[in-house]
C-alpha cells in the first residue's frame, strides 16, 4: 500500500453518476444496461483509489465516466469543484491534460503506425507544451523516467515487450504533466513479474509528481498492495467504499466478505475455500429487486428482495450498502471472510516486495 497519508482535499468527485447503454437491435422494446446506476464518491488529491469488482460490474465506465470520456445519463462529475459537464473548449482542453488514462492492453492503445517518440510527443504538441529540440529532450526525459531508453525513441510498439508498451502508455500520460491517472486494468494482461514492475513504477511516479491515481481491477492482490481506499462495485452500484487495511482486515458487506474468500491460493497443496459467488452475476440489463446482491446473498432475508439499501456511514469513514451489515458482524462473519487470504496475498507481495527493491537500479532493458 502507498506510503502516502490519504488526507488531501477532494480532486474528483462522482455526483449520483448513471450510466445505462441502450441497445435499440431488433426489438420494439429497447434493452436498456444499467452500467452505472447511482454512484456518489470523492477521490482524494495524492491517493490512489481503487475500484474493484467482478467482470461487468461497472468499473471501466465509471472510469470513463470520471475523465468525461463518456457522456453521464444522469448525474454530475466534478473536478477541483466544477462541474465537467459544463466546460468551455479551453477548459476541456485543459481537462484532457490534467486527467489522464492508460488501459489494460497498451498495444491496442499505440497507434502502430506512429514511432514511440512521436506517439509520447503528441500530448506535448497538441497542448503546446514545447517544440523542437525542447520537445525531443522532454520525450527523452520521459523516456528514462519510464525505464526505456531514449536511443529507441524511433521503433515502433511492435518491436517492445508487454510490459515496455505499457511503460510508453504510461510515458504518453505523463507527458501533459497530469494531476490524476485513471489506471483501466493496468497490469492486468502483465506476466505477474513484470505486474510488479509496472505496479511499483506507478507508485513511484505517483510520488515523485504528487499523482492521484484511480486504479480499476479485479485483482484484489493488486488493489491491497496499491490503493489507499477502495470501492467495491456490483452491477454498476457501490457496495461498499472503505480503507484498503479496514476493507482486506474486517469486510462489512458480504459481497466484499465472498470476493476475498474467492481468491485463489498460489499452492497447490492449499486447500481452496469453498465457492462463496455462486453463479454468473445477474445481466445488468435486468437487475435484481432490492438489494442487487440478494440472489447471491448466503445472509439474504426477504427484505433485501424488496428494499434497496442505501450507502450508509459505517464506523471509521467506511460506507456500506447492507441491510445487516452489523449483525452479519456479530453473527461471525469470519467464517467466510477467508483465513486463505493472508497466505494467497503474503505470497504475491513478497514478489512484489522483491521488485520493489530493485527499483533503485535503472531499468535498461531493451526490447
Ligand atoms: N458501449 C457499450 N454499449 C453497451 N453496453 C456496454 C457498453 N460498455 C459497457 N457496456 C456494458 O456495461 C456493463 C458494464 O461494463 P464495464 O466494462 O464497465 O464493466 P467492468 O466491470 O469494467 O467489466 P470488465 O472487468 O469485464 O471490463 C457490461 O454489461 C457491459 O457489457
Amino acid at each position: 500500500m502507498s506510503a502516502m497519508a490519504t488526507t488531501g482535499d477532494v480532486i474528483l468527485e462522482g455526483v449520483d453518476l448513471k450510466k445505462h447503454f441502450g441497445s435499440g437491435g431488433l426489438l420494439s422494446s429497447p434493452t436498456v444496461v444499467r452500467a452505472v446506476d447511482g454512484v456518489s464518491l470523492d477521490i482524494r488529491r495524492g491517493e490512489t483509489f481503487a475500484i474493484v469488482g467482478e467482470s461487468g460490474c461497472g468499473k471501466s465506465t465509471l472510469g470513463r465516466l470520471l475523465l468525461r470520456l463518456i457522456e453521464p445519463t444522469a448525474g454530475d462529475v466534478r473536478y477541483e469543484g466544477r462541474s465537467i459537464l459544463k466546460l468551455s473548449k479551453s477548459e476541456l482542453r485543459r481537462l484532457r491534460r490534467e486527467l489522464q488514462i492508460i488501459f489494460q492492453d497498451p498495444y491496442a492503445s499505440l497507434n502502430p503506425r506512429m514511432n514511440v517518440g512521436d506517439i509520447i510527443a503528441e500530448p506535448i504538441w497538441l497542448h503546446n507544451l514545447a517544440r523542437g529540440s525542447e520537445k525531443r529532450d522532454r520525450v527523452a526525459d520521459l523516456m528514462r523516467t519510464v525505464g526505456l531508453l531514449p536511443t529507441h525513441a524511433d521503433r515502433y510498439p511492435h518491436e517492445f515487450s508487454g510490459g515496455q508498451r505499457q511503460r510508453i502508455g504510461i510515458a504518453r500520460a505523463l507527458a501533459g504533466d497530469p494531476k490524476l491517472i485513471v489506471g483501466d486494468e493496468p497490469v492486468s494482461a502483465l506476466d505477474v513479474s513484470i505486474q510488479a514492475q509496472i505496479i511499483n513504477l506507478l507508485e513511484d511516479l505517483k510520488d515523485r509528481f504528487g499523482l492521484t491515481l484511480v486504479i480499476v481491477a479485479h485483482d484484489l492482490a493488486v488493489i491491497r498492495h496499491m490503493s489507499d481506499r477502495v470501492a467495491v462495485m456490483y452491477l454498476g452500484e457501490i457496495m461498499e467504499l472503505s480503507e484498503t487495511d479496514a476493507l482486506f482486515d474486517n469486510p462489512l458487506h458480504p459481497y466484499t466478505q465472498a470476493l476475498l474468500a474467492a481468491i485463489p491460493i498460489p499452492s497447490p497443496s492449499s486447500r481452496q475455500p469453498k465457492a462463496l459467488l455462486q453463479g454468473d452475476v445477474p445481466s445488468p440489463a435486468a437487475p435484481p429487486s432490492g438489494c442487487r446482491f440478494h440472489t447471491r446473498c448466503p445472509h439474504a432475508r426477504p427484505v433485501c428482495k424488496e428494499q434497496h439499501p442505501a450507502l450508509e456511514a459505517a464506523p471509521d469513514g467506511r460506507r456500506v450498502a447492507c441491510h445487516f451489515w452489523r449483525e452479519i458482524q456479530g453473527a461471525g462473519a469470519g467464517s467466510i471472510s477467508a483465513p486463505p487470504l493472508s497466505a494467497a496475498l503474503s505470497k504475491r507481495l513478497a514478489l512484489y516486495q522483491t521488485w520493489r527493491e530493485r527499483q533503485d537500479k535503472p531499468v535498461t532493458t531493451s526490447p
